[in-house]
């Protein structure tokens, strides 16, 4: 049986994560063993849910690559941009990028709130702020008729009233096959209230 590019190169991403993480700590030791169970299948979710989606992707706070480097390996198809302020996890992303040939896959290495207006067509987001401050973050990156792709816990539900407060936008919710609790958000049409 042939093993697909992908999986060749999920596996080669798991090994990098494995050898980097007891130096960087790209992801909490405890999940180590998690890495395809856990961190890689919440991302193939995402790139399941997105597969007819085009246009340009960007993935903020990506840390050591969930979604972003998994989202690059499933659509070599796209543009994405990884934006990580934290240095060596940029390093970390870059080096996987090289070593994965990825050439479609770039990273930012800055705050989110400092990288000039990216008026990406998609944003995705795991793990990286509250709703209420993701939404300010997503609002400066995504195009007019862009969709956010939120990666959210078990409390997306209040996190949503909150949003409420200060935004305005359409929301389908993706229940999570990993954990029922959560969920993934589909964003479009967001505005101040
Ligand atoms: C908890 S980690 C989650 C990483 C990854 N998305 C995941 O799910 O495993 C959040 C990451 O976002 C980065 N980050 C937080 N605030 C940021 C900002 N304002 N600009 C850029 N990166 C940021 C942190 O350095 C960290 O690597």
């Amino acid at each position: 049986m042939s093993v697909s590019r992908e999986t060749e190169r999920l596996t080669a991403y798991a090994e990098l994560l494995r050898k980097w993480n007891p130096a960087i700590n790209l992801i909490a030791p405890s999940t180590l063993d998690q890495i395809e169970t856990r961190h890689i299948a919440d991302s193939l979710q995402l790139t399941e849910i997105t597969r007819n989606v085009s246009g340009n992707w960007v993935d903020l706070g990506s840390g050591g690559g969930f979604p972003g480097i998994v989202m690059a390996i499933m659509r070599p198809d796209l543009d994405l941009t990884l934006v990580e302020s934290d240095q060596r996890k940029a390093a970390f992303l870059r080096n996987v990028v090289r070593e994965l040939a990825l050439p479609r896959a770039q990273v930012i290495c800055k705050r989110i709130e400092a990288v000039d207006r990216l008026d990406a067509a998609n944003i995705s987001a795991r793990a990286l702020a509250p709703l209420p401050l993701l939404m300010a973050y997503v609002d400066r990156h995504l195009s007019a008729s862009g969709t956010a792709w939120l990666m959210k816990g078990r409390n997306w539900q209040d996190e949503v009233a909150q949003a409420r407060t200060d935004w305005k936008f359409e929301l389908k919710p993706h229940q999570s096959a990993t954990d029922p609790d959560a969920a993934i958000l589909e964003i479009t049409e967001i505005r101040h209230a």
